[in-house]
């Protein structure tokens, strides 16, 4: 049976469907939240044009229901990105990457007019930082990025045995209390070896559901 976060989670996967319109290219994010979203998407199958995929994982799961996996290039703008968070605060800024997709998580949320983040209420925070933040990083720049993230006050922890899809490393950065999430995510990002710091504060949601309800 389904333990009751999982079923949070559900729940809000599925009030995403709300959003998908006919004809489009869905963006679609990765995660456990996002399988819901999915699974769901089944029922769209005839009347999208197809989706565009985060990662390797949910690109298998599109392809399973036979959902068209796109290519961003070829798709230009995209009306929607549905994706779930690790930690979401009151301005609907995210910590994300615990799935280790974030850099192309970011690119879609870049290129979408409106970006559903689903979620259940245990991720929802005051300020951000309680969740390890996700960096990922050239591997040949782990060590020098993380003596810089230390002196940003971090305590970076690399993900070990973990490579991304686009080859890369982790760093996960703990004891962090990000008041000013926007300056720190360009400041992160300006570290050279750091490929996409796992903070979507600059480019936040536009709508949070949190446990099956658009929250307010
Ligand atoms: O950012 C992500 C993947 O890189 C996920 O959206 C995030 O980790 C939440 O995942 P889940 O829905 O499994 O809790």
């Amino acid at each position: 049976m389904m333990d009751a976060r999982e079923a949070l989670k559900k729940q809000s996967a599925e009030r995403a469907l709300r959003y998908v319109e006919e004809g489009t290219v869905v963006g679609v994010g990765t995660g456990s939240t996002v399988k819901y979203f999915i699974e769901g998407l089944a029922d769209f199958r005839d009347r999208i044009e197809g989706a565009v995929s985060s990662s390797e994982q949910s690109t298998a799961l599109l392809k399973q229901i036979g959902i068209p996996v796109l290519d961003l290039n070829a798709t230009g703008t995209l009306p929607l990105y549905v994706d779930g968070a690790d930690e979401c605060d009151p301005h609907r800024r995210l910590i994300k990457g615990g799935g280790a997709a974030l850099t192309r998580e970011k690119i879609i949320a870049a290129c979408s007019q409106r970006f559903v983040c689903v979620i259940d209420g245990a991720k929802q925070v005051d300020i951000l930082g309680g969740f390890p933040l996700p960096v990922e990083v050239i591997p040949m720049a782990r060590s020098y990025v993380a003596r810089q993230l230390v002196a940003l006050g971090g305590q970076p922890v690399w993900r070990d045995g973990v490579t991304t899809d686009n080859g890369n490393a982790i760093l996960d950065v703990h004891n962090l209390r990000i008041v000013d999430p926007v300056a720190l995510e360009k400041a992160i990002n300006q570290i050279v070896g750091v490929v996409t710091v796992g903070l979507f504060a600059a480019r936040a949601a536009d709508v949070v559901i949190v446990d099956g309800k658009e929250r307010g």
